[in-house]
C-alpha cells in the first residue's frame, strides 16, 4: 500500500483482485448490478463497435437457465458424465448470479473480429475488477457447450453473437486472497535497442 494514502489507493484495490468461486448471496442488486457493467463499457473499443452484452440470470431464473445448460451439454456430448452434468447443474443453479458474456461481433467491420473480441475481454475484466471494488466477488468460467444450436436459442444469440464466457457473482464466503502473482520483473522489459528477453521465458 503506498505510504501517502490511509486508505488503499485504486491501485492498491486493484492488486489485490482474485477469482473466487465461493460464492454467496446477497448478489450485487439491479442498481448494483447496472454500474458495475457500466465499467464493462468503459473498455477500449476500436470503431464503435459496443462489441457487448451481458445477459444477468439470477433468482427463480437460474435453476431454468441450469437446464438450459444441461441440455446443451448433452447435445455436445451425449455420453458427458453425469458427475459433469450434476456438478454444472448444481453451479448454474446455485450461483447468487450468473452473468452471460455475448460478443456481438461485426464480421463486416474493418475493424478485425481479434480487436472486437479483446474489447469484450477487457470489458470483462473492468466488470471482475468492479465487482471487487464494490465487495463482491467473480469467476470467470468458460461455455464449452454454448454453441449449440439449442442453446443459442434459448439466449437469443443471433449469427455473430458468441459467448466469451460466464461471470459467476456473488460475496465471497471468506476473505479472498488468491493465489501468489509471478514476479512483474519477469514479465517487462525495457526496450534498448535489441530484442527483449523475459524472465519468464528462461
Ligand atoms: C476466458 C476464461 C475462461 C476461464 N474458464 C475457466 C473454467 O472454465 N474453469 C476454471 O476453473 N477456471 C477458468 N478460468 C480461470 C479462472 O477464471 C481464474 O482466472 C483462475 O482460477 C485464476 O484465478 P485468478 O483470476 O485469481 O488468477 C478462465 C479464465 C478465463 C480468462
Amino acid at each position: 500500500m503506498s505510504s501517502a494514502h490511509a486508505s488503499p489507493s485504486a491501485l492498491d484495490v486493484l492488486l489485490s483482485r482474485a477469482s473466487t468461486d465461493h460464492l454467496s448471496a446477497p448478489a450485487p442488486d439491479k442498481a448494483q448490478i447496472a454500474r458495475i457493467l457500466s465499467a464493462g463499457l468503459r473498455a477500449p473499443d476500436h470503431g464503435k463497435i459496443r462489441p457487448w452484452r451481458y445477459i444477468v440470470i439470477k433468482g427463480k431464473h437460474r435453476a431454468e437457465f441450469a437446464e438450459q445448460v444441461i441440455k446443451a451439454m448433452i447435445s455436445a456430448d451425449p455420453k458427458v458424465p453425469e458427475k459433469k452434468i450434476a456438478k454444472r447443474r448444481q453451479r448454474f443453479s446455485e450461483m447468487p448470479m450468473t452473468i452471460a458474456l455475448v460478443m456481438a461481433l461485426d464480421p463486416e467491420s474493418k475493424i478485425p473480429l481479434q480487436e472486437q473480441e479483446l474489447s469484450v475481454g477487457a470489458g470483462v475484466m473492468n466488470v471482475l475488477n468492479a465487482l471487487h471494488m464494490e465487495g463482491f466477488g467473480g469467476f470467470w468460467v468458460s461455455s464449452d457447450f454454448a454453441g449449440q444450436p439449442c442453446f443459442r436459442e434459448a439466449l437469443g444469440l443471433s449469427d455473430s453473437q458468441r459467448l466469451a464466457g460466464f461471470l459467476f457473482v456473488g460475496t465471497p464466503d471468506k476473505p479472498v486472497h488468491g493465489s501468489k502473482r509471478p514476479d512483474i520483473e519477469d514479465y517487462m522489459g525495457f526496450y534498448k535497442g535489441e530484442p527483449v528477453k523475459f524472465g519468464a521465458d528462461q
